[in-house]
C-alpha cells in the first residue's frame, strides 16, 4: 500500500561532536545546521512527504543521521545495530517510531552490526556495503530478515567511503549512480551511472522524476537535469562536515498499512 512518510530527527546540542573517518574534522555551526535541516524536512514535506519526528537522542551526537538506525523492506523495520558503539543509542527511539507507524519489528543482534547507510534498494534487489561499519554477520542477518519476503540481497565491498549509500544510489529508473574513484566495484550493478563529484551520488527519490541532492554537487545536478531529472538542491553543507549525506537524513517508509 502506497504512503509517503518520512522519519527525520532533529540534530541535537552535541552534533559538532560527530564521528569522522574519511574526512578531516571540521568545525560544525550547529545552529546552521538546525536552519539546514528544517529546510531538508520542508522540501520532503512541499513534494507530498509528512514528515514524523523521532524522539531526540541528544546524547548522541551524530541522531540526526537517521536512516543509519533502521532499514525498511515492505512493512518490515529491521532495527540496525550500528557499527560505532557511540550511536547504539540511537535506535530506540526509531524502534518506537515505527512500531507506532504499524511496521514488524526485526533486530540486528550481537555479535553482528550493520549501519541503514550500507543498504540500497532497487526494487527487490537490497545491496548491502560491508565495509567499515556493516560486518558479515550483519549482512546474514540482514539476508535471513528480507529473504524471506522476496528480497535479493547482493552483498557489495566498501572501503573508500563510510557507507555503501556514501559511495551509490539509484535513480527511479534503477540506475545506479556514484562517482568512480568512491566506488569499489561499479561492475557489480547490472546499470551504473558515473557522476562528476562524490557527493552527486547521492540522490533521494522524491517521487515520479523527482530527485533531492546536495548543493555541493552542481555538475551531477546540471547532469540529472539533462537527462530528463527534477532536481531538488538542499545546501547540508554542515551534515556534510560529518560525512552525512542527504539520504541519510531520513528513513522513507512506502509501504505502510497502518
Ligand atoms: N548513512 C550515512 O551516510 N550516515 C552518515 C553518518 C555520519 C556520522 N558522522 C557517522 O560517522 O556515523
Amino acid at each position: 500500500m502506497p504512503s509517503k512518510k518520512a522519519l527525520i530527527r532533529r540534530p541535537g546540542p552535541r552534533l559538532a561532536e560527530g564521528l569522522v573517518t574519511h574526512v578531516e574534522r571540521a568545525d560544525v555551526d550547529v545552529d546552521l545546521a538546525v536552519e539546514q535541516w528544517e529546510a531538508y524536512a520542508q522540501a520532503l514535506r512541499a513534494h507530498g512527504w509528512e514528515t514524523v519526528e523521532v524522539e531526540p537522542a541528544d546524547d548522541c551526537p551524530d541522531a540526526v543521521f537517521v536512516e543509519d538506525a533502521v532499514v525498511v523492506f515492505r512493512n518490515v523495520a529491521l532495527i540496525t545495530r550500528p557499527g560505532a558503539e557511540s550511536r547504539r543509542g540511537e535506535t530506540a527511539g526509531v524502534e518506537e517510531a515505527v512500531a507506532r507507524l504499524g511496521c514488524s519489528v526485526n533486530w540486528i543482534w550481537e555479535p553482528g552490526t550493520l549501519d541503514g547507510g550500507d543498504v540500497l534498494k532497487v526494487g527487490d534487489t537490497v545491496y548491502v556495503g560491508r565495509g567499515g561499519r556493516t560486518d558479515a554477520a550483519g549482512v546474514q542477518q540482514l539476508r535471513a530478515a528480507f529473504e524471506p519476503l522476496g528480497a535479493r540481497v547482493v552483498a557489495v565491498p566498501v572501503s573508500r567511503v563510510l557507507h555503501l549509500k556514501s559511495a551509490v544510489t539509484a535513480l527511479p529508473d534503477g540506475t545506479v549512480i556514484g562517482h568512480i574513484p568512491k566506488v569499489d566495484r561499479p561492475s557489480l550493478f547490472p546499470r551504473f551511472l558515473s557522476v562528476p563529484e562524490e557527493s552527486g551520488a547521492h540522490v533521494v527519490l522524491l517521487g515520479g522524476d523527482r530527485l533531492l541532492m546536495a548543493a555541493s554537487a552542481p555538475r551531477t545536478a546540471e547532469l540529472l537535469t539533462d537527462l530528463g531529472f527534477g532536481v531538488v538542491v538542499v545546501d547540508i553543507s554542515e551534515f556534510e562536515k560529518l560525512e552525512g549525506c542527504v539520504t541519510c537524513l531520513s528513513v522513507r517508509l512506502r509501504e505502510l498499512y497502518a
